[in-house]
């Protein structure tokens, strides 16, 4: 047995132990006794990670929640989930186009066909659309979020250490992907920023590869998952390997591996944060790559108010346009789930309304996952307004997205996302840790996949095959004080 089997093995059993540990001492799916002092037992949430994290042996995705199994089924295997008449029983079309036109729409039966949301006992504030998206309206945003939304100014991952064009990556890639342009172009390739000029004036946090290429980065972590509730940014792991592997940086002018920890309070930060931020110097180390592999490192792209990740807070001075059709369809979102809900026949009560009228889109994340991506366990507490519901939106291949409560010792439900779905984090759910430990293999959908009637969705449905991609929407501002309506409604 090699050492890495045996290190594989030895983990393993670790795992096992303690979740048994963990069964033992929590029989069901409550709040436990904080653990104080003690250092020995992870967290509840941690070890759901892992054992969601795990490779060998594949864990169990059933234990999921899906909200697509016929209703009757799900509300009877899960009595702790309810559902909601959407506002006013409409069908979510009649709020936006931008949802898609279903088939029943289509030949006269929306009076009759309702739709609707679940909620979970567990986690309040958390509603659930399944299926919200019809097939056209997810290649619609699909493609949004690959070619449009991740141009400039809107700022990724990548500007830090590249000199992506203002084009875009995407536009490179599909040059390349047409025979437009031909990999012995040199300009196909996009340039490193320490190269081209020495002015760090790129966004964001690093393109931080962990070296470690098994399935246990997690474990390189704190035991008790403390490096992410202290501020690690929120984002997919890079757990794949860069062409050319880079070596770690060392001197003090190279970014960190790890983003900076910063003290994380419980509280929301009520004012804009001015002071300035210094963002990471570029890397003369990061791999030249042509474009298709390029786009697979791209991890996140911000809209609206910047993002800065070292320090978990916004650049309140940087404000790049809010595409307009987002700000749409996450208004349209929360006018479905505004005062939707009280449905005497299904027992569900949404308790925590948000005037849609109040909501505005002025910040968001576009997170790209690889397959053997993941986003450790975080709360978002960045938003001055901690009221607004974060409407999140689910493209391409299914995740187990863990779903918790105020702190790492609420055990967490797994949830099944699939592609066209809408989780919306309201009320005490704004503040609930949740992360994305697991990308599904082979649960793209075929209306995702190569499509011989559409050609052109081809170069999309290449990148899906091995992606998905998760896009979410906040309101930043507190409505009163909110002075900078990009929403160009
Ligand atoms: O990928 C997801 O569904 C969650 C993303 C997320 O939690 C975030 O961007 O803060
Ligand atoms: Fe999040």
């Amino acid at each position: 047995m090699s050492n890495r089997q045996r290190k594989i093995m030895e983990r393993q059993a670790e795992k096992n132990r303690l979740l048994a540990a963990a069964k033992r001492s929590s029989s069901t799916n409550t709040n436990l006794p904080t653990t104080g002092e003690n250092t020995s037992a992870r967290t509840p949430f941690r070890e759901s990670e892992l054992q969601f994290l795990a490779r060998h042996p594949v864990p169990d995705f059933s234990l999921a929640l899906d909200f697509r199994r016929p209703v009757e089924e799900l509300l009877r295997d899960h009595p702790k989930v309810k559902r909601v008449r959407l506002n006013g029983g409409k069908r979510l079309s009649q709020f936006s186009e931008l949802f898609g036109v279903k088939e029943t729409d289509v030949d006269g039966q929306e009076q009759k066909q309702e739709e609707y949301a679940y909620l979970h006992e567990d986690h309040p504030g958390m509603i659930y659309i399944p299926a919200a998206f019809t097939p056209v309206a997810q290649r619609t945003l699909i493609k949004g979020c690959l070619k449009e939304y991740s141009r400039h100014p809107n700022k990724s991952n990548l500007d830090t250490h590249y000199k992506v064009p203002t084009s875009g990556l995407w536009d490179l890639h599909e040059n390349v992907y047409l025979n437009k342009q031909s990999l012995d172009d040199p300009t196909v390739f996009v340039p490193r920023k320490a190269d081209v000029d020495n002015q760090a004036n790129g966004y964001g946090s690093d393109d931080d590869d962990d070296d470690d290429d098994d399935d246990n980065e997690a474990e390189a972590q704190d035991s008790n998952g403390k490096k992410q509730e202290n501020g690690a940014r929120p984002k997919p792991s890079q757990q794949h390997q860069p062409a050319t592997k880079k070596p770690k940086p060392s001197s003090a002018t190279n970014p960190p591996q790890r983003r900076a920890m910063v003290p994380i309070t419980d509280e929301t930060p009520t004012v804009p944060d001015n002071t300035p931020k210094t963002d990471p110097e570029p890397s003369s180390q990061v791999p030249i790559l042509p474009p298709s592999q390029l786009v697979r490192k791209m991890r996140w792209i911000t809209l609206g108010y910047q993002y800065h990740w070292p320090s978990k807070t916004y650049h309140f001075d940087q404000n790049a346009p809010f595409p307009k059709e987002l700000c749409i369809l996450s208004k349209a979102v929360v006018a479905a789930v505004d005062n939707s809900g009280e449905d005497e026949r299904d027992g569900g009560k949404f308790e925590y309304p948000y005037p849609a009228e109040d909501f505005v889109a002025e910040a968001g994340v576009i997170n790209y996952y690889q397959l053997k991506d993941r986003l450790m366990g975080h709360v978002d507490r960045s938003e001055l307004n901690k009221h607004a519901p974060l409407v999140s939106f689910s493209f391409g291949h299914s995740c187990i997205y863990l779903l918790g409560g105020p702190t790492r010792e609420q055990v967490p439900t797994p949830i099944l996302l699939q592609s066209g779905d809408i989780l919306v984090m309201t009320g005490p759910c704004r503040s609930a840790f949740h992360g994305v430990p697991r990308i599904i293999e082979n649960t793209l959908p075929e209306y995702l996949q190569k499509d011989p009637t559409d050609p052109e969705w081809d170069i999309y449905a290449d990148y899906l095959a091995e992606a998905r991609i998760n896009l979410n929407i906040r309101q930043v501002y507190p409505p009163k004080t909110n002075t900078t309506d990009t929403s160009a409604e």
